[in-house]
């Protein structure tokens, strides 16, 4: 238990020409909010596509709790749990439908899989909405749902990739607070974003730029005197 969730270790990718990610180093500790900050066409999505395996690494090393993803993928997979930009959920079936198909996919049986759907539902306050269909949900619910199915599997590490994005105000704080109280659970998080505000001063910050790892740190340490908006436009200014 005491390796990394995450450890990205010299990772690069290329579309072609179009070089995402350089040289990446990352690591996401046990029990900590990790914020990958990058502004649009940073590489974050390419990471999560890495990670989750969507795209095999040819450079480098990633470990998932330790376990290698190339050497051992299914170890790694099983203790990862994906929260993707794009929706995930069959909006025409009930939360607990879709939550018992994906347990299903992860080959958890019958009776661990309702256990599991109770556990995950009250950890993302959902408890009474189980019978509801998806499209019947407010868009915040529909992302507490999808992190219910994230967590389905009881995952080390949980990836978020723009987890907020098209919420309003109040959903993005209720989401965001509810995946910070993971990390009091033991699971460990990698929450990609753009927007500077979901960050607190205690997390772990990697500022990805041009597929590159910038800078990282404590958020506070990153931010100095001038704040983290200005400490974030002055790195990456000057690689522009
Ligand atoms: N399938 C692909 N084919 C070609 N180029 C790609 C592909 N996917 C991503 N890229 C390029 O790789 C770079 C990194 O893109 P990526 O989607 O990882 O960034 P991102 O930080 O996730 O941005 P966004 O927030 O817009 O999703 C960009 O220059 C992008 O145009």
């Amino acid at each position: 238990m005491d390796n990394p969730a995450l450890e990205v270790l010299g990772v690069s990718h290329a579309f072609g020409r179009v070089v995402a990610l350089r040289d990446v180093e990352l690591v996401v500790p046990r029990g900590r909010f990790v914020a990958l900050l990058g502004i649009n066409g940073a590489g974050k999505t390419t990471l999560f596509s890495l990670v989750t395996r969507l795209y095999d690494n040819t450079s480098g090393v990633i470990r998932v709790a330790g376990h290698d993803l190339r050497r051992a993928p299914g170890k790694a997979l099983a203790r990862l749990g994906v929260v993707f930009q794009t929706r995930a959920l069959d909006s025409d079936l009930t939360v607990a439908q879709n939550l018992s198909y994906h347990a299903a996919l992860h080959g958890i049986d019958r009776a661990t899989a309702r256990a599991r759907m109770a556990e995950v539902l009250a950890q993302v306050d959902l408890a009474d909405k189980a019978g509801m269909k998806v499209a019947a949900l407010s868009g915040g619910q529909q992302r507490r749902a999808e992190i219910a199915r994230a967590l389905l599997n009881r995952p080390d590490l949980l990836l978020l990739d723009e987890a907020t994005t098209g919420l309003d105000v109040r959903s993005r704080r209720e989401v965001l607070a509810l995946v910070r109280g993971l990390t009091m659970g033991g699971v460990s998080v990698l929450w990609a974003t753009h927007i500077l505000d979901e960050i607190a001063p205690e997390d772990l910050v990697y500022v990805l730029h041009q597929g590159a790892v910038l800078a990282h740190g404590e958020a506070r340490d990153l931010a100095g005197a001038e704040g983290l908006t200005r400490a974030f436009l002055t790195l990456t200014e000057a690689e522009a």
